[in-house]
């Protein structure tokens, strides 16, 4: 390996037509401005069946992840989540291409790909910094048993169908609530959009820094969605009461059992996730055109002036 040479990792849908051949041409792009294209180690069998993967090197085996500039995703949310997993510990901010379905967390549109992998190439993107959150499992003697980092949300939710889970939940070392419910979602402004969303959690504009905290189905009086700071501790103890067991999943990718008196405990990582923008495009215009809201009616005409 050259140290010298620019490395650009390639997460794609690779069980998608349609993708395989936008990866073929972000390849060619990255190729002929003479970087050198590296796929993850799980993605290569895959590709390798349907691309020429010649001169593409393998992350984890050829180079880390610290070697990488940039990061370009050609799928959907869960694509991109999964690129954030592939190259968290790096600093490669990651420029999500569209090819899903929602593609919430995406940056552009398959239609404007060509010129936005031209300009990712010429280093004219800008970096946005995204909350995400550090998440630690500790078991009845307060041991770490698991860690993990989410950046949608980390989940605490009943493992049995039938069984309903107690818990306790808990901000800044202080109790605040303990109910029996479906789950817990603790989400990021980033997540806000997706399981908190549904959940009926707040939206929470990028910007704003924060945690929100959304209990699910809690059979209880004051069960309300919280927004908390985003230096809080909030933890989930899961009480020994409950005759099932939880389980804790990470942007719907990690996951860890949690026995009665398990313990989750969350905070925000002090390792953001880096998102390559190209766009200075509003948060209100992609939750319009994502959740395809209705505006017909809008006067506006003041360039969003009071
Ligand atoms: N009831 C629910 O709404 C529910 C249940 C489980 C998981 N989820 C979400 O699914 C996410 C994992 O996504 P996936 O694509 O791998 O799984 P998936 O394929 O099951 O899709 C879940 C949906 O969530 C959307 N989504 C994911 N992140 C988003 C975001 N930040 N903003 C808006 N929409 C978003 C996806 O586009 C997709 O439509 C989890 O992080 C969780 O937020 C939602
Ligand atoms: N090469 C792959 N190998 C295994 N799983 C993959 C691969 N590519 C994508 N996936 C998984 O397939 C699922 C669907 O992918 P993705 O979310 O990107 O597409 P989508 O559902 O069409 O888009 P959206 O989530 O935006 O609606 C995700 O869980 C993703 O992690």
């Amino acid at each position: 390996m050259t140290p010298s040479e620019r490395r650009i990792l390639l997460v794609v849908h690779a069980r998608r037509d349609d993708t395989v051949e936008a990866a073929q041409r972000v390849l060619s792009a990255v190729r002929a401005a003479g970087a050198v294209p590296v796929v993850s180690a799980e993605d290569r069998p895959e590709l390798a069946e349907r691309l020429s993967l010649e001169g593409v090197e393998t992350l984890g085996v050829d180079v880390t992840v610290d070697d990488l500039e940039l990061a370009i995703v050609l799928g959907g949310d869960g694509t991109i989540l999964r690129a954030a997993e592939t190259v968290r510990g790096g600093t490669a901010p990651i420029l999500g291409i569209n090819m899903g379905h929602v593609g919430f967390l995406a940056e552009i549109e398959r239609d404007d790909m060509d010129d936005a992998v031209r300009r990712v190439i010429a280093r004219d993107y800008r970096v946005e910094e995204r909350l995400a959150l550090a998440v630690k499992v500790l078991d009845a003697d307060d041991r770490v048993i698991f860690e993990t980092w989410a950046l949608n949300e980390a989940t605490v939710e009943k493992a049995s169908r039938e069984r309903m889970l107690e818990v306790v939940m808990e901000v800044d070392g202080k109790p605040l609530s303990s109910f029996g419910c479906d789950g817990i979602v603790v989400a990021t402004p980033t997540g806000s959009t997706a399981y908190n969303f549904s959940a009926g959690g707040p939206v929470i504009w990028p910007t704003v820094e924060a945690i929100a905290v959304v209990p699910l189905s809690a059979h209880a009086l004051f069960a309300r969605p919280l927004v908390v700071s985003p230096d809080a501790t909030v933890a989930v103890e899961v009480l020994e009461r409950t005759s099932g067991s939880g389980i804790l999943w990470c942007d719907g990718r990690r996951s860890h059992e949690l026995p009665p008196g398990a313990r989750v405990a969350v905070r925000r990582s002090s390792r953001p996730v880096r998102l390559a923008r190209l766009h200075p495009a509003a948060f209100t215009d992609r939750l319009v055109r994502k959740f395809r809201l209705p505006v017909t009616g809008w006067r506006g005409g003041l360039g969003g002036q009071p």
